[in-house]
């Protein structure tokens, strides 16, 4: 897949000063690298963060997304050095319209996995080979990872990238991802510990 940077500056957050690129990829998808100090040296802490538009922007309680970005963006900055390689990858993988639709069975009954196979999708559609082509492409082949997700992981670790640590992401549980949290750990294989 071929990456192009676009365009990158600064970006002044609420957890101190990143900065962002944008990078085009074959997918059409315009995908986001927000960094922070040095990346060369010591492995530094990535996230690989999968859009979530609801959790991300829109303050939804129904997943961890967004508490899970602020706690890497949060942990970024207090190392001083890090990166977030924000992937447009919708509803893992399947778009913000099929998320949606997955909801609505959730809305019925179905948990998240089996609403993604009554819509024909497989659980997580995602595949982690642009990931592994900006982290090359930023010289980032040995790096602490925050994750939670063994397949995540796993994949990177087969491309050649060095995981030197996995860094535990678990925030933002409440009563309405409750379900879909324990659902991710049952069937998805999610390292998550929290009750
Ligand atoms: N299809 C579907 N996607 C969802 C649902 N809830 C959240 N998502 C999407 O799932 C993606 C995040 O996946 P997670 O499994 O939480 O996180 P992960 O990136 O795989 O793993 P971590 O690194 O541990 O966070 C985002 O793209 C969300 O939009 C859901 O119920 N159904």
């Amino acid at each position: 897949m071929a990456l192009e940077h676009i365009a990158e500056s600064v970006l002044p957050t609420q957890f101190g000063e990143f900065r962002i690129s944008v990078y085009n990829a074959a997918d059409g998808k315009e995908h986001v690298v927000l960094s922070m100090g040095d990346l060369k040296g010591e492995p530094p802490l990535i996230r690989i963060h999968s859009e979530c538009l609801t959790g991300d922007a829109l303050f939804s309680l129904r997943c961890d997304c967004g508490a899970q970005l602020e706690a890497a963006l949060e942990k970024i900055s207090d190392e001083g050095r890090g990166a977030v390689l924000y992937l447009r990858q919708e509803g893992r993988g399947i778009g913000l319209g099929n998320k949606i639709r997955a909801y609505a069975l959730q809305d019925r009954g179905a948990d998240t996995v089996e609403a993604n196979h009554q819509l024909g999708f497989p659980a997580d559609a995602r595949e982690y080979s642009l990931a592994i082509e900006l982290l090359k492409c930023l010289d980032l082949c040995h790096i602490k990872l925050m994750t939670n997700n063994p397949r995540k992981f796993d994949a990177l670790k087969a491309a050649g990238i060095e995981v030197v640590e996995r860094v535990a992401l678990e925030s933002g549980r409440n009563p309405h991802n409750a379900k879909y949290l324990d659902a991710k750990r049952a069937k998805l294989g999610h390292w998550l510990t929290l009750p």
